[in-house]
């Protein structure tokens, strides 16, 4: 490998989604210039040898907590986004329920110039649904979108809008630029806080709060009417049941615009794992039924599940090792999502590697109104890419993360298949097992 001195990269022999026919990249200035085979490193050109790997669209989280402002000792902007580069993203949408929350346009600028400064990958501001994320009035949604962030999604997760009213003139508000309102369906009363068990035969032997499925399907079936009502976009966050994922085939089928989202830890783990009471694996919504998790999979395979998101939650030792019961709730997820993807979708025979372009990086573009990322690999667009070895397996090491956090699922599971190298705007920001050192006044996000 040469350096990138004059910002030329050669990528040689990648298998374009996956397709089988192999086929070298040049790049120039960040964008695709020329597709074929055979192609000549020009003076000075970054070679980047893709033989045996699976070209991709860059990943694009639209689901990612970074805990910065308010809780940098648990993820930074920084830190996420070079965790985003491992795990094979160009792109991630950070999520509102920071503190201060995103809810105004000066949060949401402050996050998006924080972003601009994060040079491993590009960061775009959720908002905040309702101030403060208390449910009780809308946040400056118009302000935000119009701000230099230009917002364009919008969640109160780790809360749900509860209050119909609201969400329902979230919905109408955010159709005027083209908006989209993304819940965390779960009805406060029917789950509360306490609740942190799958509700079934597992909570009642743990002794555990259980939390029920209709909890969170109740609220899907309201919200999928309420977008159906105001003909507006509402995108439902980490599915988690079977049910769910029969409310959304039915609201799709009926014409509303919903798109839903699993999380990686959703489409391959179940309840039993709280068997040992690890605090790990306490995250919202709960682990499910193995009958939920094959819901989950078939959903992803035939699309009523758009999108894979990573709720990616970083949480400190001192916040997670605690009994059951009070612990934080969420998991690490941007370093091993295409791995635990792979793994259950792929090696199992359900998705493509062109239907993982599209679950990881083409929809979730698209949802979140990127149009720099999740590009068709051609001449002429920007070279956001991720090549992946599709039979590499990987044994977690929760200690080799770029997460300041360990809160980390996979620790000692061997999965199949990883990401090795990520390239944002033809730089690759990962490569070689290591994350690139790149300065932070060279990018700029590229919406
Ligand atoms: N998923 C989680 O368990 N936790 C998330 C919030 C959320 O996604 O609801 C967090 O911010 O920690
Ligand atoms: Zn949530
Ligand atoms: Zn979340």
């Amino acid at each position: 490998m040469s350096h990138n001195d004059n910002g030329t990269l050669l990528v040689t022999g990648a298998d374009v989604l996956g397709g089988g026919c192999r086929t070298d990249l040049l790049v120039e200035d960040g964008v695709i210039r020329q597709m074929g085979e055979g192609l000549s490193a020009p003076e000075g050109a970054q070679v980047v040898d893709a033989a045996g790997a699976v070209l991709l669209p860059g990943f694009v989280d639209p689901h990612t907590h970074l805990r910065e402002p308010g809780r940098e000792d648990t993820e930074t902007i920084a830190s996420g986004a070079r965790a985003a580069a491992v795990g094979g993203y160009t792109a991630v949408m950070a999520m509102a329920n920071t503190t201060p929350v995103t809810d105004s346009a000066v949060a949401a600028e402050w996050v998006y110039d924080k972003g601009q400064q994060a040079p491993h990958v590009d960061v775009f501001p959720v908002g905040a649904v309702t101030k403060g994320l208390k449910g009780e009035e809308l946040a400056e949604l118009g302000l935000m979108h119009r701000s230099r962030a230009g917002v364009r999604m919008f969640s109160d997760d780790g809360k749900c809008v509860h209050d119909p009213l609201l969400m329902r003139r979230a919905l109408e508000y955010v159709t005027d630029f083209g908006g989209v309102v993304a819940q965390h369906a779960q009805d406060p009363r029917l789950a509360p806080h306490t609740a942190c068990c799958h509700e079934g035969p597992y909570s009642g032997r743990l002794g555990l709060p259980g939390w029920p499925a209709v909890a969170e399907e109740s609220i899907i079936a309201r919200d999928i009417m309420l977008a159906k009502a105001t003909g507006s976009r509402l995108h439902v966050c980490h599915v988690s049941t079977a049910g769910s994922v029969e409310l959304i085939r039915w609201g799709k089928s009926t014409g509303v615009d919903v798109t839903a989202e699993a999380t990686p830890h959703h489409l391959a783990l179940t309840v039993a794992e709280l068997e040992g009471y690890d605090s790990v694996y306490k995250v919202n919504p709960p682990l499910r039924a193995m009958e939920d998790v094959e819901a989950l999979r078939a959903g992803l395979a035939d699309g009523t599940i758009d999108v894979v998101g990573t709720d990616h939650a970083p949480h400190g030792l001192h916040d997670k090792q605690h009994d059951f019961e009070i612990a934080a709730f969420g998991m690490l997820g941007l370093e091993t999502a295409l791995s635990v993807v792979s793994t259950h979708l792929v090696s199992t025979g359900r998705m493509s590697w062109a239907d993982v372009a599209q679950a990881m990086s083409v929809r979730p573009a698209r949802l979140a109104g990127l149009e720099g990322h999740g590009r068709p690999i051609e001449v002429g667009e920007p070279a956001n890419l991720t090549l992946v070895a599709p039979a590499a397996t990987v044994t977690v090491d929760r200690d080799e993360s770029e997460s300041r956090s360990r809160n980390n699922p996979w620790h000692g599971r061997e999965l199949t298949g990883r990401v090795v190298a990520t390239i944002l705007r033809g730089r690759p920001t990962f490569l070689h097992g290591a994350v690139t050192d790149l300065a932070s006044e060279s990018t700029v996000n590229a919406r």
